[in-house]
């Protein structure tokens, strides 16, 4: 093997590291055995030469950007296939895959048949009965036929009770007549759509008996499996150029009163019979389950993009040398400027924070998903807010974070070679899709409102939301992390209670109570975000503490300042809360802020250290300015040569247009 070279002094931050690195990725990775099963995978897909682009990505036209992504994605499920072991069950699967990027090592803006494995798939085994399961499943796992989640129409995206598609049984034909009566009401967006998907999962209204009987999931084929043409009464296309997701094929589709057979709607909760009777679901928000489990998905997501964003800021900045800090000295690595350290080291802790928040949520998850299997409802609603506000905190601060890291990396940090725009173009629309995050902030809101009734009227809460019951005062504030924590809880507590004294008041002023909502709702998003805080920073100390107390001491101590960090930052971020609601005083604040400095420097030493350990190779960093050897202005040039107009020393619109124009003959 060629030997690398390292930039020196990625190389010297590398010596100075004060924990194992080795240590801190199988700490991440859940165990050595982990570790290494995900590198056997990445080896292997990585020695997939066909699943290389040549030509970089963003050089092609948006057509062949999609028909290269359809020739790697077919390629890659067939190399994953090969490694997948079959007597994972799928909780286990998809635990095991957390901290899995190799997807970004093959595609810089996502896989067209993303919508196919993250919801067409869990759509069947959430709303299909054991039936359709059996017959449905075997052909989507083994892709015979190919599907995606079409649920948003151009007129309504949030708002799934306005949706127009109309499902109309006809009990003559024992058929549902699928069907688009305005232009508002194509299905618009679904990743894979446009030409990928032969089949989908339709959320429409569905009509039986001439009754409105709500939003059901039918599985609806849309093209020919044999020519993929369009099906008679199907109108599809694709939705255009988009600030990310160019590879994702998301396209829009209409229904021209398009028939498809009873058995076609998917009938694990509610169901209709051959003679058009509707039964109704033990809870019609069952039907929404696909999207909460894409919710939970979500904070892992984000918590793998920002490692990959930070892990390009980080490496970049210990190579990068700027300006002058002491006029004899020579130029310091930008790593050294202390607002440097403060724009990434809380991207590093973030992605821990929600690493360890991702993995928590997905086993409460899968704990309530097996309850609501054996017909038990009752923390379905906490379900929902936890994964609501979570899927909402990661996606802003992710988005904030990669930001942020790519501003660190100044100019450069704009090239597309650097792949942080386009690891932004994969962050920034998780604050939109799968619930827009005001919309969900303002469900946590609801659920709040809710428990905070339940609390006035004496019952208990759930485990989430109990520390709403603790009217203790936090009479003296001590400074510790737990101490904190106890305050992010006083603050969410305070305007929660803010928000509904306020919104009783409106009523009472004889606002309608959807009006004193609206009015109330500013306070209310706030007191649902800051409850999403207290989760985050307790779970993350919670889950470090239990998890972490095995490991080597340098590295516990690394991690505790991370967790430390990150409740100093948002401490110091949410002071105007903290002063209104916790008996924070000047001199705490002073105290929190030297406190906050002191750990910096107590990091930067470990700051290398820390985001090799997030283990992100390469060939996923994809980036000239984040690749382990440090050989950044190498990488930058030999990434600028790649451009097409670098292939000739004159470009012909110089005799076509310049050439005349600056001769006056244009
Ligand atoms: C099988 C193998 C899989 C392997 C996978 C492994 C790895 C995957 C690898 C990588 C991928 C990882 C992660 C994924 C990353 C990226 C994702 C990629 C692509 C994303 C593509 C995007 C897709 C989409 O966007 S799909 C469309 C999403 N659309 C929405 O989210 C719409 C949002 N709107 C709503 O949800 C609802 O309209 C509303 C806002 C909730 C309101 O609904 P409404 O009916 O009007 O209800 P309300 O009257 O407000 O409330 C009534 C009552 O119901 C309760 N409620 C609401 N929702 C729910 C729910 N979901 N569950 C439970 N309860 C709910 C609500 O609280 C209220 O209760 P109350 O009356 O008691 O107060
Ligand atoms: C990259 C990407 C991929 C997607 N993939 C899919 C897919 O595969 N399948 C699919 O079905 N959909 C998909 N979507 C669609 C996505 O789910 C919707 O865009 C999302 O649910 C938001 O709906 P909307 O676009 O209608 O926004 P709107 O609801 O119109 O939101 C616009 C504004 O109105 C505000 N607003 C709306 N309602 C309220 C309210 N009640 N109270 C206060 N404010 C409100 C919002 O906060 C926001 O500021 C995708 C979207 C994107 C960007």
């Amino acid at each position: 093997m060629a030997k690398i070279t390292v930039n020196k002094d990625l190389a010297s931050e590398r010596a100075k590291c004060e924990f194992n690195v080795e240590e801190l990725t199988n700490y991440l990775d859940g165990g050595r055995e982990n570790t290494a099963r995900r590198r056997r995978m990445e080896d292997k897909v990585l020695s997939v030469k066909e699943l290389r682009d040549e030509i970089p990505e963003e050089y092609l036209s948006h057509k062949e950007k999609y028909e290269n992504a359809i020739r790697k994605a077919v390629l890659f499920y067939k190399v994953q296939k090969s490694l997948d072991d079959p007597n994972q069950s799928d909780h286990e699967r998809i635990r095991n895959s957390y901290r899995s990027t190799i997807t970004s090592a093959i595609f810089k803006d996502n896989s067209p048949l993303t919508l196919h494995i993250v919801m067409f798939i869990p759509a069947i085994i959430g709303q299909g009965n054991d039936e359709q399961r059996e017959y449905w499943l075997k052909r989507a796992k083994n892709m015979e036929i190919i599907g995606t989640y079409a649920q948003t129409e151009l007129g309504h995206g949030t708002f799934l009770r306005g949706l127009e598609t109309t499902a109309t049984y006809d009990p003559a034909t024992e058929e549902f007549v699928l069907h688009s009566p305005t232009l508002t009401a194509y299905k618009w967006w679904p990743g894979g759509l446009a030409h990928t998907a032969n089949y989908c999962v339709v959320m429409a209204i569905l009509y039986t008996k001439s009754k409105n009987c709500g939003i059901q999931p039918f599985i609806v084929q849309i093209r020919d499996e044999e020519t993929h043409m369009p099906l008679p009464g199907i109108k599809l296309g694709e939705i255009g150029a988009k600030l990310g997701y160019n590879t994702v094929n998301n396209g829009f589709l209409g229904f021209d009163n398009h028939r498809i057979p009873r058995d076609r709607m998917l009938m694990r909760n509610a169901q209709v019979s051959k003679d058009g009777t509707f039964t109704a679901g033990a809870n019609s928000k069952l039907t929404y389950g696909t999207m909460v489990y894409v919710r939970v998905l979500i904070v892992n997501n984000m918590a793998n993009l920002l490692a990959k964003a930070v892990t390009i800021a980080i490496r970049y900045s210990a190579v990068r040398r700027q300006s002058k800090l002491k006029p004899e000295d020579p130029e310091p690595q930008i790593l050294d400027y202390v607002t440097q350290q403060h724009k990434l080291f809380i991207g590093i802790a973030t992605s821990h924070a929600y690493s360890r928040t991702a993995l928590w949520l997905w086993d409460h998850y899968a704990k309530v998903t097996s309850e609501l299997n054996a017909g038990k409802l009752d923390n379905l609603p906490e379900l929902h807010s936890l994964a609501c506000c979570l899927k909402v905190l990661s996606s802003v601060d992710a988005a904030v974070f990669v930001e942020r890291s790519r501003l660190a990396c100044g100019g450069h940090g704009y090239m597309l070679s650097s792949n942080l725009p386009q690891t932004y173009g994969l962050v920034t629309p998780a604050s939109t899709f799968e619930g827009e995050n005001t919309v969900l902030l303002l469900q946590v809101a609801r659920s709040l409102v809710k428990a905070w009734q339940q609390m006035l009227n004496g019952r208990q809460l759930a485990p989430s939301m109990a520390y709403l019951a603790d009217q203790k005062q936090l009479d003296r504030w001590d400074g510790s992390v737990n101490g904190i924590i106890r305050a992010f809880q006083k603050v969410a507590r305070g305007k929660l209670a803010f928000s509904v004294a306020n919104f009783e008041k409106y009523q009472k002023m004889g606002l309608s109570r959807e009006d004193a909502w609206n009015k109330a709702s500013v306070q209310l998003t706030a007191a649902a975000e800051s409850h999403g805080r207290a989760i985050v920073v307790q779970v993350f100390k919670t889950e470090t503490d239990r998890i972490a107390s095995s490991l080597s001491p340098p590295l516990r101590k690394a991690l505790d300042q991370l967790v430390e960090l990150f409740t100093l930052y948002w401490a110091l971020e949410r002071l105007g809360d903290l002063l209104l609601y916790s008996p924070l005083s000047e001199v705490d604040v002073r105290d929190m802020q030297a406190r906050y400095e002191e750990l910096l420097e107590k990091i930067r030493p470990n700051a290398v250290g820390l985001v090799d350990g997030f283990d992100i190779r390469d060939e996923i960093l994809n980036s000239a300015l984040g690749a382990y050897d440090g050989r950044v202005y190498e990488r930058l040039m030999e990434e600028a040569l790649k451009s097409p107009l670098n292939a000739e020393p004159v470009n012909s619109s110089f005799h076509k247009y310049l050439k005349p124009f600056m001769q006056g003959k244009l």
